[in-house]
């Protein structure tokens, strides 16, 4: 049990006290991580991909590319399979296994997976590779995996709008709603599944169809056989009008059931459902994919009333389709009953759809429409979340009742708008209602005459008068099916407008492909060099460098002009500067956010960069789940929650340990079938304990199930007992405890005193120097360099003191190495650093 080998695992297993067959963590003393001396110069070579993320495009020959860093001498090989995440083989990619093999002296090696086209849209969908069973050699702690984001190049809903989508969201909210609609309603007929079950509900649908058409012929047959003239060759059962009455009272029975039985079919195909998921699943993809120009153009409760409310609204346009295709049915059916009754009767089959038409029309004329209620919605939907989000501003300046008014004033003038609506639906409606009583007594006048004389019998006049009843509805209902599917047209072009807005995945594939080429071109380079000391890896020489970078703003004014400034890995570099002087943009290129103007910011593939905001964020969730949210399966291991409780303790966060040794002891407790029941109401009994489940079944619960309920109702209001520098802490955790390469920290020392700061500055020290916080000096070597990029506001000159300084200085970066200074000039000892730098200062390549 433990991390660390040597004499610090012997440290570790000492401290471990048992409880409840779990594990209790106790304070650590402050040296127990002291660099030890390598014992693994001679180690395996690791084989990793060459970068966490790949990005291809669909129909494109891909290659992901892979490393191997070490001795490289000797043979080495391992396996690798594709694993479907959200992109699934056969549709996004071709299922692809084997063996990778790296000869003597190979650096690098690539595998090819066939990337399929599709023709049909889709959200940036993912998939892995995994890599297993190494021979000899060891596969990378966390590069044994890597995603592939597979870009589409569709528009949405299909290709037939890619040259409007092209244009951008102004031309696309010009586009015509119908034929919109029908490539809609094309893309939701691709969803697997979907074609079939679309045909299925449009046959059966008709069922209802001749259900009707059964019992109004019934009703003739009723009237004019059965109780009518008791013909004996119209008779079901010959001679007996009593039986055959009874055979059509079992019809009429066993009609419904079947009826039934359909319905319940179609409700659990639920093809509605399936589109509802289908968009909303791809919704928050592309939201999640999305470029900054693109996230700054929609405000949250606007994707908060798309995936909640369009998304399902949408999903059920094919049952709308459906449901007008059945009224089309049912009228064209109806109608062909009533002429093959009466044929004289044709007057009426055409003058009803005209009376109809005439209306429809005469209503455009009569009835102005109201004003669309959509703008004054979203007014309400926005100032509800600016309320909810700023609420402290709101209450600690006395605006509650300034707010109320707003939001008061909002709905009032909403529901001016929405009433006239009302009152439009209402007269726009009516007239269905009046058409069947209007026709039926228009007949009745009329045709009674026919029935006293014999000329018309009385079961047909009966049906007539039904199917004008019938058809009136008819005309309501379909009515409805259009109303609805034109009510979809607005979400439909704005659902279209946020599907089509331009994601960051291009970009990253380009970023990718160059770092790639770079890494595997730099370490060609250092092959030809000497061999360096044992241990150390020539990939992990590789400097992180920013080649004549250039930065311009909106304004044309240069932030950062021709910068060339490099560090080795392993380095901790304080960013520091005048307010305004480009920190923050220099850190949002090195995590990616930002390109610069022109110029590169060259950091080798295979380290993972990690961006931490000076924004302090806690996910509504457990501690455990915040400290593990970098790597959620990494909970379930001894060795990494022991770690976490180190890093824990090195922060000194004595409220969050108390949390975390909580939520563990709760986890710990023995498993009931019950636990990963996600419905309360199911027992199965108390006291059973469960069968054999996956490892980290226990550590991740399912949402919903009786253990994560556990969890959340014991530690509920957890975060409110942490004081703000805690949290603050908890935000740098976070990170330390995902362990990447390369963390990149927005000024995390603003929101702690000195001591604080001192401690967090400690641990970044740490993690530089070790490799990693609360990891095994004795296998330093095995892992690759930490280096960590902050910006601050000051800098301490102690201890914990940064390697390297970049100051920005009159739009450029100056290197300075202030533990070199501190041994020509020791009698500097703890001092603030100034921000403004000597003239003098040193420039070039770290020593
Ligand atoms: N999108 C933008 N449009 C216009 N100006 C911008 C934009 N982004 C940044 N700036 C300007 O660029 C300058 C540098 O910003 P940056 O946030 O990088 O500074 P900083 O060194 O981190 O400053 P501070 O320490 O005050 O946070 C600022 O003057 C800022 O106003």
């Amino acid at each position: 049990m433990g991390v660390c080998g040597g004499k610090a695992a012997k440290n570790n297993a000492s401290r471990e006290l048992r409880f409840n067959g779990g594990i209790q963590y106790s304070l650590l003393e402050a040296n127990d991580l002291e660099p030890q001396p390598s014992v693994n110069s001679d180690s395996l070579d690791i084989v990793q991909f060459a970068a966490p993320i790949f990005v291809a495009a669909e129909g494109e020959d891909f290659k992901v590319e892979l490393m191997r860093l070490g001795s490289l001498s000797g043979r080495v090989s391992c396996y690798f399979q594709t694993e479907a995440s959200s992109g699934k083989a056969g549709s996004r990619y071709v299922h692809t296994e084997g063996e990778v093999i790296f000869e003597d002296g190979q650096l690098q090696q690539s595998i090819d997976i066939e990337i399929l086209d599709s023709p049909t849209w889709a959200a940036t969908l993912e998939f892995k590779i995994l890599l297993s069973s190494p021979m000899g050699c060891t596969l990378g702690k966390y590069l044994k995996v890597c995603r592939v984001k597979v870009l589409d190049g569709d528009s949405f809903p299909t290709s037939a709008y890619a040259e409007v989508a092209a244009l951008g969201s102004g031309a696309l909210e010009t586009v015509s709603g119908p034929p919109l609609f029908v490539e809609f309603c094309k893309l939701m007929l691709r969803i697997p599944g979907n074609t079939w079950r679309f045909g299925l509900t449009l046959l059966f649908d008709q069922l209802k169809n001749a259900y009707v058409w059964f019992m109004l012929v019934s009703s003739v047959y009723m009237v004019n056989v059965i109780f009518g003239d008791q013909d004996p060759e119209r008779l079901f059962i010959p001679g007996d009008a009593e039986g055959t009455a009874q055979v059509l009272g079992l019809m009429y029975i066993v009609l419904p059931l079947i009826l039934h039985i359909w319905k319940e079919a179609k409700t659990k195909m639920d093809i509605t459902g399936r589109c509802s998921f289908f968009l909303q699943t791809s919704m928050m993809r592309k939201y999640m994919n999305y470029s900054s120009e693109s996230r700054a153009e929609v405000t949250q409760p606007e994707v908060q009333k798309l995936v909640d409310k369009s998304a399902v609204q949408l999903g059920e346009s094919l049952n709308d389709v459906s449901s007008l295709l059945e009224t089309l049915g049912k009228l064209i059916m109806l109608n062909s009953f009533a002429i093959s009754s009466d044929p004289g009767m044709l007057w009426a089959v055409v003058t009803m759809p005209v009376v109809m038409g005439l209306w429809v029309l005469l209503r455009e004329f009569w009835l102005r429409k109201p004003e669309e209620d959509d703008a004054y919605v979203k007014e309400v939907s926005t100032l509800v979340g600016e309320i909810s989000e700023f609420y402290p501003l709101i209450a600690g300046y006395f605006q509650r009742p300034t707010m109320n008014e707003r939001f008061a004033a909002r709905v009032t003038k909403l529901q001016e708008v929405q009433e006239p609506r009302g009152i439009y639906d209402m007269r726009s409606e009516f007239f269905f209602d009046w058409l069947g009583p209007f026709f039926s007594g228009f007949y009745i006048c009329f045709y009674s005459s026919q029935v006293l004389g014999g000329q018309l019998s009385l079961g047909t006049f009966l049906a007539t008068i039904s199917v004008f009843k019938e058809v009136s509805s008819n005309f309501a209902s379909g009515f409805g099916c259009i109303k609805s599917i034109i009510a979809k047209f607005n979400p439909l072009l704005e659902v279209t407008v946020f599907l089509n807005r331009t994601t960051d995945v291009a970009d990253l594939r380009d970023l990718v492909k160059r770092r790639v080429a770079e890494t595997a071109d730099q370490r060609k380079k250092l092959m030809q060099l000497p061999v360096p000391s044992p241990g150390t890896v020539r990939t992990d020489m590789i400097p992180i460098r920013l080649e004549d970078v250039h930065f311009k703003l909106p304004s044309n004014k240069n932030l950062l002009q021709g910068v060339n400034v490099s560090v080795e890995q392993g380095k901790l570099v304080a960013l520091v500067g005048l307010a305004g002087s480009g920190k923050t943009k220099l850190i949002q290129m090195l995590a990616s956010g930002v390109s610069p103007t022109s110029g590169k910011v060259l950091i080798p593939s295979h380290l993972r960069c990690l961006l931490v905001s000076h924004r302090v964020y806690l996910m509504h969730a457990s501690p455990l789940q915040n400290l593990f949210f970098g790597d959620p399966l990494a909970v379930a291991q001894p060795e990494e929650r022991h770690r976490m409780m180190w890093i824990l303790d090195k922060l000194q966060m004595s409220r969050t340990r108390e949390l975390a040794e909580s939520e563990i002891e709760i986890l710990q407790e023995p498993l009931l079938e019950e636990d990963d029941e996600v419905d309360e109401g199911c027992c199965y009994g108390a006291n059973k304990v469960r069968a054999a489940e996956p490892p980290h079944a226990r550590w991740t619960p399912p949402e919903g199930s009786v253990r994560a309920k556990r969890v959340a109702s014991a530690l509920h209001g957890w975060q409110e007992s942490l004081s703000f520098q805690e949290k603050a802490k908890l935000h740098i955790a976070r990170a330390v405890v995902m362990n990447p390469e390369i963390l990149i920290l927005e000024k995390p020392l603003m929101n702690f005193d000195d001591r604080e700061a001192d401690l967090v500055v400690t641990v970044l020290k740490e993690y530089v120097s070790n490799r990693g916080v609360a990891v095994s000096a004795a296998t330093r070597d095995q892992r690759r360099p930490r280096t960590c990029f902050y910006s601050a506001e000051r800098v301490e000159m102690g201890v914990a003191m940064p390697d390297v300084l970049w100051k920005f200085e009159n739009a450029t970066i100056l290197p300075e190495y202030p533990q070199a200074q501190l041994v020509q000039d020791p009698k500097k000892g703890r001092k603030a650093k100034p921000l403004s730098s000597p003239k003098s200062a040193q420039s070039g390549e770290s020593p």
